[in-house]
């Protein structure tokens, strides 16, 4: 039989991987990891040196094709696979991460005289810095009662496109107008393989304000936010916004050439990577919330009405799988949280008993947290290390943890960061469904639900819901190449749907977490003191968080 393949490619926060897929069954053929040669830029930029304000994370627009031009021959050469074979290649990428760029599509920072200046290069979807921004926009856009709020959990979060460019205006008025558009990373790695700029609907819909039926917010909007920004929508921000599912176009000659593909295969409109992750599991109706857990986690949804939850970063009409409205909720730092604790919290006799036993320093706490019975630790903590997606919406909000003593060991305070995580999964969790948008199970995929079983049994204990693991280590991946199938099409070799690529291609483990009662007592209690310090906190009762951010900045100029 002459089998069918796509490629999927995932571009993280660290790395980018391509992933062939054989057509029939879903099978990962062969798999390359290219990280980013440059990593997050979030202290001073390369080669120039210039240091980056606190909150900034940029990256450089030449690691992802860096990613395309290692990644795509790697697997090419590992599977054996005939060029021909290959039909169809999706991307998948995080976001909101965006780029200027000039009117070749040529990012702003590749020119020399342009290239010292930060807001000439990619803002990483972890990018911090236009909170003020953002603060603004919503104010205005409550005073005006515009309809988008309620879609966006009454919310549009420093993290997206309108708030990022805003920044690039206020900051950089010559980067703004040498800026001939900017656009989602995502579209722009499509345009680098097809040669045109086609704007994916995922990204529009859920980080640029973008409505199926309405189109983006009006001008007189944006006026009312700087009459610089009037026309943002029709010149730096135009372009046709195409359905996800869509082919963007075909490869380009010279793109084939480089990737060892042919030319005029298949590129499917581009996606983000957590909802790429729903079809990866195979996830296909409403009810299931996949959480696609890494750095970050982003929490999505699907139903058949179009609901109001607070705090969700946005409801978009087939913005994940056609058909269906997809919500979308986030914690925006997760395994971002575990890494600062190995990195900077723990003390040298830890790092160096798991040296000893050969093990790395998470695989070491784990294993002694796992020792501990939940609430023993006498330890709570606020997940906010990196601010608050959902459902507070607060980029300002830090971390905290409350019951610390003398006695207390590195892994109890890491037990006690697992389970703040899972403490802000459950408010996302019952934000959704205490609105009417049924959560009846839980399906978790990315780099944490292969790496911690301790994780995932805390987070069926603390949710009260059974948890399904996807098979693939690269679910993104897996759902971008669903995407690439679809876009060639049957007549091709692929499919003609989502939901048929999803059925044949998807798999989960046999093996599911599943919540304990004993375990589910002690955190309903824990939880309902999360839930205080939470609202007391998060919903100015008191701002000691913020005050302490604008002390800082005082003490830093
Ligand atoms: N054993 C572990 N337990 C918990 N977190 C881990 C473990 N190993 C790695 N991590 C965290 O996983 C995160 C990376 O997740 P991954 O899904 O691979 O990346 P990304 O989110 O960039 O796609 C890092 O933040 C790291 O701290
Ligand atoms: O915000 C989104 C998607 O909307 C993610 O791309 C962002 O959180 C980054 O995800 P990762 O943690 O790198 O998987």
């Amino acid at each position: 039989m002459n089998h069918k393949y796509a490629i999927g490619l995932d571009y993280g926060t660290e790395s980018g991987r391509a992933v062939l897929v054989n057509l029939a069954d879903g099978t990962e053929v062969a798999e390359h990891v290219t990280p980013y040669p440059h990593s997050v830029i979030d202290e001073e930029l390369p080669e120039s040196g210039i240091r980056l304000g606190y909150e900034w994370a940029l990256q450089h627009p030449s690691d992802y094709l860096e990613v395309l031009k290692r990644s795509v021959p790697e697997v090419m050469r590992a599977s054996g696979v005939n060029p021909a074979d290959v039909i169809g290649i999706g991307i998948d990428f995080t976001a909101c991460t965006i780029l200027p760029i000039d009117g070749e599509g040529k990012p702003l920072c590749w020119h020399p005289e342009l290239k010292d200046n930060p807001h000439s290069w990619v803002k990483l979807w972890k990018h911090h810095a236009a909170q003020e921004e953002a603060n603004r926009l919503n104010e205005i856009a409550e005073e005006r009662g515009e309809t988008f709020l309620p879609r966006y959990g009454g919310k549009i979060s420093s993290e997206w496109m309108i708030a990022k460019v805003w920044q690039v205006l206020n900051e950089a008025p010559e980067i703004y107008e040498r800026t001939d558009r900017f656009v989602e990373a995502t579209d722009w790695v499509v345009s680098q393989l097809t040669g045109s700029i086609r704007r994916n609907s995922c990204t529009a819909g859920y980080k640029s304000i973008w409505h199926k039926q309405e189109g983006y917010p009006s001008r007189d909007f944006f006026r009312s936010l700087d009459p610089r920004l009037e026309d943002l929508t029709e010149t730096k921000l135009r372009g046709e916004v195409v359905p996800l599912g869509s082919r963007a176009g075909g490869l380009t000659e010279e793109m084939a050439e480089a990737l060892g593909l042919q030319a005029g295969t298949a590129v499917a409109v581009g996606n983000v990577d957590a909802h790429a992750a729903v079809a990866g599991v195979g996830v296909v109706t409403p009810g299931k919330l996949v959480m696609a857990m890494g750095t970050s986690i982003c929490h999505m949804l699907l139903a058949s009405q179009e609901k109001s939850v607070e705090g969700m970063c946005g409801v978009v009409e087939d913005g994940i799988i056609p058909g269906y409205f997809g919500y979308e909720a986030g914690q925006s730092a997760v395994g971002d949280i575990f890494a600062w604790f190995v990195e900077q919290g723990v003390p040298a006799y830890v790092l160096e008993a798991a040296a000893k036993e050969n093990i790395s320093v998470h695989e070491w706490l784990e294993k002694r947290a796992s020792a501990y019975r939940p609430g023993e630790t006498g330890l709570l903590a606020l997940d906010w290390w990196n601010g608050n997606r959902s459902v507070l919406v607060d980029t300002e909000l830090s971390g905290l943890i409350v019951g610390y003593s003398l006695l207390t060991k590195p892994e109890e305070v890491y037990r006690t960061l697992l389970e703040a995580t899972a403490f802000g999964t459950r408010k996302i969790v019952e934000a959704f469904h205490d609105n009417g948008l049924e959560v009846q199970e839980l399906y978790a995929c990315g780099g944490l639900p292969q790496r911690n079983r301790l994780l995932m049994q805390i987070y069926a204990d603390v949710t009260n819901r059974e948890i399904k693991i996807a098979d693939s280590k690269q679910t993104p991946a897996l759902g971008a190449a669903m995407f690439g199938a679809v876009a060639a099409g049957v007549e091709n070799g692929g499919y003609d749907s989502l939901v048929e690529a999803a059925q044949n291609m998807a798999r989960v483990r046999e093996e599911r977490f599943k919540p304990i009662p004993e375990n589910v007592a002690v955190y309903n209690r824990l939880y309902e003191e999360y839930n205080r310090l939470h609202d007391y906190f998060g919903r100015g009762a008191n701002d000691v968080m913020k005050r302490l951010k604008a002390i800082r900045e005082e003490a830093r100029h």
